[in-house]
């Protein structure tokens, strides 16, 4: 096809940045050529004209004048012109004559860029075909999102990341107990949604305290970068939506829950994920819901994923916990009686999975499991576990898979998960001391009064306006708001003998003593915490930050960051309740607790800022407390009534809803409260027992698979051995133009060199760049090292910019061979499975793209399997640019059929590739599917949408899977020189 018509698209081999052109004019002796993305026009020779002719092909995406692209399926030709036939975006068939091609498409396909003399080096080719390979490894791996990040390999986090980031808009409550990781979870659950490409933007909104803290940990441990919102952030965005700043969006529940209009704003926006910690804020009653409930509410209709975070979901009470299930599944949730009536039936499958232990042998451990199951496949798999015939292996596997489908089928187990130190192990001891202490005149002056008179408490409450209990757990809290009271003019810390015994221990260097250790004191009140550190500080001459819910976030993160720091930071840091919760303090071991919370789970919550990941020692808490006081019979119940100090135990809300208002009024009534006590303990006792055998057995049995986790774990330690991962990096930097220099100890630095690739995350030119490292365990032991992975930032900016560009596409090499004459072609085709499905399909993990690597020599033989790519691409030397260019020309025609010789060659392996893609998605998605069919049957905690998803999913994959296509991704050139040594 090289005569010219009016109207053909023809690009110049010498200026091929001038873009597509279309023939003007044509005589006898010339042809004009109109580039109209230049605007240029040129003239040539008809008989030697440096062009070549335009011609797309079958899986070429072009684009029209008009801006609509489409897909070439196949061409025809009218009166010297193509037309090409394809799909448009939404799958319409259309026609597109080449004239109507868009002047400025550009001219990255590795055939038209090879035609058109374009070489690239051949490192870079070589770097492309690399990294395809390992491209097409790492988006299969199973690890895929749960290697990257900076952390420990804990199982328990890491089953549920990999139960829950697998689902369809998953939709769950992370409820582990305190400190055990939620945050990591929901962290690890975003960036693998993020890294499979089922999320692109999420909405976290977090407590104002905590949205530094989930800054930094998203960013250091995921290497996420989110937009933090406020109020002024949103301000200086005028009048554009502030939520569409960024794809990740962090903001504080308590701007957004009080503000209408933000709240519009962040519903008007598309979310795949919403993350909302310390979830047990959201309360609901059936009265009146609170704004975060109705906030959350709103945000849950719309968004399909959604993450509630807390370590005590019964804290507002059972109905609030219930109303929360339901933000996650209305459905699922609808009533309250249903669910308690539920409950009832947990104990008897938790006894059941135990008793599976025990099979084959009894009968009546068989009658246990014969009474929850139903389902055909679970009673065939109980006669294979009970029949003492089969061998070892096959009672093994009946009752791993039983004891799935009963969890599976049974209790919350799909919508929370809730791990336990008991389960998880490894947590330091806890250790209680009492400081008893004499009460000064100024509290016991109140107390004595309240011991005569009946009345006076009535009055108190007036006086004071505080709360009952409050006026009496919190004697300086009493103390300050009876200001009326001539006698109270000295400031409570001056005579608080609690002050004194803190300033005492502080000094102490001796056993026991805080010399030489963080401290985290906690009070309830802002006002106390504030009045401590001035006494602390008037007294003793320490400078404690204090911090509290009424200073700015940035004033609490430098605190924080004071507490922290262990050089030269403060050996103390002062705390009120609220403003402390969910605060990582891991780093202290002494607790020191000024007076005692009213709810066992704040008690619960205080001790958990030490009781943490990562804590190292056994941790002490100090409570001082005045001797026969209210605080002292708060702390009895608390450490006699459910031993409140040694472990968390998840009941705090139901016995403090059954005991707080009994207890409140015995605070005062020694008999009454050894009855309080008594009757806590029983109940203690009971629920424990009860719920250790139903509820909580099955959450616990549900919260971590052992096989999965290990599973995951292996996958995870494979990749991070890895050594192609070092080689591929090498390689990369160089070319890239990044300088890497080893520091020693496994650790190199990053820095862009002059001839810095532009624009690669962390390294921006002229800047320092950063350390890294490959290793899991010295990037944490480093925050200023970043961990290097497949999944880092770099990695993946580096391979996106090969795979979706020209870099590389195209080369040209001399090879010296002994056996083949000189001035022989050879091309070696990279071609790479093309096949278009939305993101959130995740297709990668079934066909991520593939390679089909082909060489052929100059007659067309087929030389593939006799030399491999490495083989060749060590023999081969590099040739000058103009030299390369002069080469193609002169073989230009041949290039041309060798080209489309080598697409029938390469097509030949494309059955086998989608066959083996449809095997491996169907193997994965139909047992899916079945698990969740039969489950649903079951488990309404399966929702409809969820099943109908799956099913769509299926048949959405199936045929962007049939539809696989082969492009040539890269080729090379290869013409054989003679041998100069002979
Ligand atoms: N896998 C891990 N590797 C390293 N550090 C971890 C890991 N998991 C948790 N941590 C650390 O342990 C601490 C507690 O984790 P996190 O904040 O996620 O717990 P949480 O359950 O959300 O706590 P809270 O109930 O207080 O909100 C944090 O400092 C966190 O960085």
């Amino acid at each position: 096809m090289s005569d010219f018509s009016p109207g053909q698209r023809w690009i110049s081999d010498g200026e091929a940045e001038l873009g597509l052109g279309t023939i003007l004019n044509v005589d006898a002796r010339s042809v004009t050529v109109l580039f109209g993305a230049s605007q240029e026009t040129r003239t040539y020779s008809s008989r030697n004209a440096p062009l070549t002719r335009v011609a797309f092909g079958s899986g070429d995406r072009i684009q029209s004048t008009e801006g609509w692209q489409m897909t070439v399926d196949d061409s025809k030709e009218v009166g010297g012109l193509i037309v090409y036939i394809g799909e448009d975006d939404a799958g319409e068939l259309c026609e597109l004559p080449e004239a109507r091609l868009a002047d400025t498409m550009q001219f990255d396909q590795a055939r038209d860029r090879l035609l058109t003399g374009q070489v690239d080096r051949n490192d870079w080719f070589d770097l492309r075909f690399r990294t395809l390979h390992h491209f097409h490894r790492i988006e299969q791996n199973p690890a895929l999102g749960l290697a990257g990040p900076r952390i420990d390999l804990i199982p328990h986090q890491l089953y549920i990341a990999d139960e829950v980031a697998r689902r369809h808009a998953p939709r769950v409550l992370l409820a582990d107990e305190v400190g055990l990781g939620k945050t990591i979870e929901a962290g690890l659950i975003l960036h693998r949604l993020l890294l499979t490409g089922r999320a692109e933007r999420a909405l976290i909104l977090v407590p104002a305290s905590l949205s530094h803290q989930w800054l930094v940990e998203l960013l250091r441990r995921f290497a996420l970068e989110v937009t933090l919102l406020d109020e002024q952030q949103s301000q200086a965005q005028g009048e554009a939506n502030p939520f569409e700043a960024g794809q990740l969006v962090l903001a504080s529940q308590d701007w957004l829950f009080a503000n209408p209009h933000r709240q519009q704003q962040a519903l008007a926006c598309e979310w795949d994920l919403l993350i909302v910690d310390e979830a047990h804020h959201l309360d609901w009653s059936p009265e009146q819901s609170g704004p975060g409930y109705a906030c959350v509410g709103r945000l849950a209709a719309q968004v399909p994923g959604m993450l509630l975070l807390t370590a005590t979901p019964e804290q507002m009470g059972l109905e609030s916990h219930f109303a929360r299930l339901r933000l996650l599944d209305p459905d699922r949730y609808h009533s309250l009686e249903a669910f308690r009536e539920e409950e009832q039936h947990y104990v008897e499958v938790a006894e059941a999975i135990d008793a599976l232990e025990r099979l084959p042998g009894e009968d009546t451990d068989r009658g246990r499991v014969a009474a929850v199951i139903a389902e055909p496949d679970s009673l065939a798999l109980l006669d294979t576990l009970a029949d003492p015939e089969r061998g070892d292996d096959q009672h093994a596997a009946a009752r791993d898979q039983l004891r799935d489908q009963l969890l599976d089928r049974h209790g919350t187990g799909r919508v929370m998960f809730r791990n336990s130190r008991r389960h998880v192990g490894g947590f330091p001891a806890r250790r209680l001391h009492i400081e008893e202490l004499e009460a000064p005149s100024s509290y016991r002056r109140v107390l004595r009064r309240l011991a005569r008179d009946e009345d006076y408490l009535d009055e108190l409450l007036i006086e004071t306006g505080l709360d009952h209990p409050e006026v009496l757990i919190y004697p300086d809290a009493t103390y300050r708001a009876l200001t009326d009271d001539p006698l109270n003019t000295e400031p409570w810390w001056q005579f608080d003998p609690r002050v004194t015994w803190l300033l005492e221990r502080l000094a102490d260097d001796g056993e026991g003593g805080f010399a030489d250790d963080k401290v985290l004191v906690i009070a309830h009140d802002r006002e106390t915490a504030m009045g401590l550190a001035e006494g602390l500080r008037v007294l003793g001459g320490y400078q404690a930050p204090v911090f509290h819910e009424g200073l700015s976030l940035v004033e609490r993160d430098r605190a924080a960051a004071a507490f922290a720091d262990q050089e030269e930071g403060c050996q103390l840091l002062v705390c009120s309740e609220i403003g402390s919760e969910g605060r990582n303090f891991q780093f202290c071991r002494h607790l020191v607790m000024f007076d005692l919370p009213l709810h066992p789970d704040q008690l619960e919550q205080r001790i958990g800022r030490l009781d943490r990941i990562g804590q190292r020692h056994a941790i002490e808490l100090h409570v001082p407390v005045f001797a026969g006081s209210p605080g002292e019979k708060l702390l009895r119940w608390y450490h006699q009534g459910m031993d409140a100090f040694s472990a968390p135990h998840g009941l705090g809300s139901e016995i403090h809803a059954a005991f707080g208002d009994t207890l409140a009024d015995s605070l005062l009534d020694d008999e009454a409260l050894e009855e309080v006590i008594a009757e806590t303990r029983a109940l203690f006792e009971a629920r424990l027992a009860e719920r250790d055998a139903g509820r909580n057995r099955l959450l616990e049995l549900n919260a971590c698979r052992h096989e999965r986790a290990d599973a995951v774990i292996a996958a995870i330690r494979e990749l991070d051995a890895d050594k192609a991962l070092t080689r591929y990096l090498d390689q990369a930097l160089d070319i890239f133009g990044v300088d890497s220099q080893e520091l020693g100890g496994g650790i190199q630095h990053l820095q862009p060199s002059p001839q810095m690739l532009d624009g690669l995350p962390g390294l921006a030119k002229g800047e320092e760049g950063f350390s890294a490292t490959f290793s899991r365990s010295r990037a944490l032991a480093r925050d200023d090292v970043q961990r290097l992975s497949w999944e880092h930032p770099l990695l993946r900016e580096m391979m996106g910019r090969i795979l979706d560009g020209p870099m590389g596409n195209t080369a040209l090499a001399l090879l010296k061979h002994p056996a083949i004459p000189a001035g022989r072609l050879m091309v070696e085709l990279v071609f790479r499975t093309h096949c278009p499905a939305p993101k959130r399909l995740h297709l990668n993990r079934f066909l991520p793209p593939t390679a089909v690597r082909v060489l052929l020599d100059e007659s067309g033989a087929n030389l593939t399997d006799k030399i491999s790519f490495t083989g060749l691409s060590k023999a081969v030397k590099k040739v000058k640019k103009a030299v390369a260019r002069d080469l193609i020309k002169s073989r230009h025609d041949r290039l041309r059929e060798l080209l489309d010789g080598a697409e029938a060659e390469a097509e030949r392996e494309l059955p086998s590739i989608v066959e083996a893609a449809q095997v491996r998605m169907r193997a994965e998605l139909d047992a899916e599917l079945s698990r969740l069919e039969a489950l649903s049957r079951l488990n309404p905690a399966v929702r409809a949408d969820e099943l109908e998803a799956l099913r769509n999913e299926r048949t959405a994959l199936d045929q962007a899977i049939e539809g696989t296509r082969l492009r040539l991704d890269a080729v090379r050139v290869i013409v054989t020189v003679g041998d100069e040594t002979r």
